[in-house]
Parts: C-alpha cells; structure tokens; sequence
C-alpha cells in the first residue's frame, strides 16, 4: 500500500503516537518509519526526563514498548563513548539523532573460513535529526560518538523488540552473545541487578 503523506510529528508524545498506528499493521514500511522519525524536530524538554548519562559507557534507556510490536529507546553517548561492531536480531533498527553526532561504520558479517580482520563497507556522521536504517541483511555496525567536547543522544526503534544480539571481535570475526539491558525504564533508574551482568553490547 502506497503512503498518501508524511505525517509530521510535532513533539515526542506526537512521534509515539503515530509510531503506534503505523506498527498496527503487520508489515513495516522502512521507508515511512525513517520519514516520520526523519520528520520530528528534537526538542530536549521533551526527552530529557529519559537521557540519563553514564560515565563510562553509552546508556540504553526504554521510553515506549510500541505494544509490543516494537521498543523506542533512547541512548546517550559521552565524549568518546561507542558500541561493538554487532548485529540486530533479525529486526529492524531506526536510528534518529536527537543531540549531537555519531559516527557509524557497517561492516561485512564475517565468512566462516576468514579469521582475519572484519572488512569494512562504509562510514558516515549522523547529523542532529537525521535518521539512519540498519538491519542484518544490509550486514554490522559499530556506532561511537567521537567528540571530546560534545555528547550525543540518538532514539533508536527495534521492532520486533529483542534483549539480545551478537558482538563481534574486529580482528578476528569472532562473535559473542550479550544481553542488553535498560539503564532506565520510563524515565526511572532501573534497580541493580546482581546476578545479571549490567551489559551493553
Ligand atoms: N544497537 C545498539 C545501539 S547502536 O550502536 O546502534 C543498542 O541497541 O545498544
Ligand atoms: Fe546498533
């Protein structure tokens, strides 16, 4: 089915909203998602209450469950601060910068018989409001936020939702399973767990 206009989100709770309509149906447009997402003019009075910053690492922090059908999530990055080279469960993953810039370079999955160096396909600077798309068949990514000077805050959109995903090691291919966990859920500092790892990937 054809989308008749792009719906233009005028704040965070607008953006959910239309977000929640769209993922009714059972099949995703890529292309509308990234419009829309696109389409919303981050303002920080709006997310602040979830960009909760860690001192050492990125922070994941959950802002919507999408009922069910997908998880909206917010990441804040510290001067410095980037993931593993991972992958995406199957799912789709929408990337929009609310604050800042991040660098992403994708990278090939590697093939059974290498054990080299992973190869790299490209690199690109998310601007502030744009909204990048990755899912496994288009391959890897490695996401960091390399100013000194400056932090960043992307809102990331999963669907279907997932808890795990594989990382992998830049110079040999070898991957590990993670856990991912929630720095914070609906605004609120999620408890300690002690007999999970607190990981990122
Ligand atoms: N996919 C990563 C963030 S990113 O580097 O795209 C995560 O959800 O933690
Ligand atoms: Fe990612």
């Amino acid at each position: 089915m054809e989308q008749t206009e792009v719906m233009k989100p005028h704040t965070l709770d607008d953006l959910i909203k239309i977000l929640h309509k769209i993922f009714e149906s059972d099949s995703v447009n890529v292309e509308e998602v990234q419009n829309i997402m696109e389409s919303y003019e981050s303002k920080p009075q709006e997310w602040m209450k979830f960009a909760k910053f860690d001192q050492f690492r990125y922070t994941r922090n959950l802002v919507d469950e999408g009922n069910g059908k997908f998880n909206l999530i917010i990441l804040c990055w510290g001067e410095g601060h980037g993931s593993s080279i991972h992958d995406h469960t199957d799912s789709h993953c929408f990337m929009k910068l609310l604050q800042g810039q991040l660098k992403e370079t994708l990278y090939n999955w590697p093939d059974r018989k290498s054990h080299g160096e992973m190869t790299q396909k490209s690199q690109r600077i998310l601007l502030e409001n744009q909204c990048a798309y990755i899912n496994d068949s288009l391959g890897l990514h490695r996401v960091e936020n390399v100013s000194h000077t400056e932090s960043a805050v992307s809102l990331h959109l999963y669907s279907p939702p997932f808890q795990q995903c594989q990382t992998f090691d830049q110079r040999t291919g070898h991957k590990n399973t993670v856990k991912m966990t929630f720095w914070s859920k609906f605004g609120a500092r999620t408890p300690f767990e002690t007999t999970v790892s607190q990981e990122n990937n």
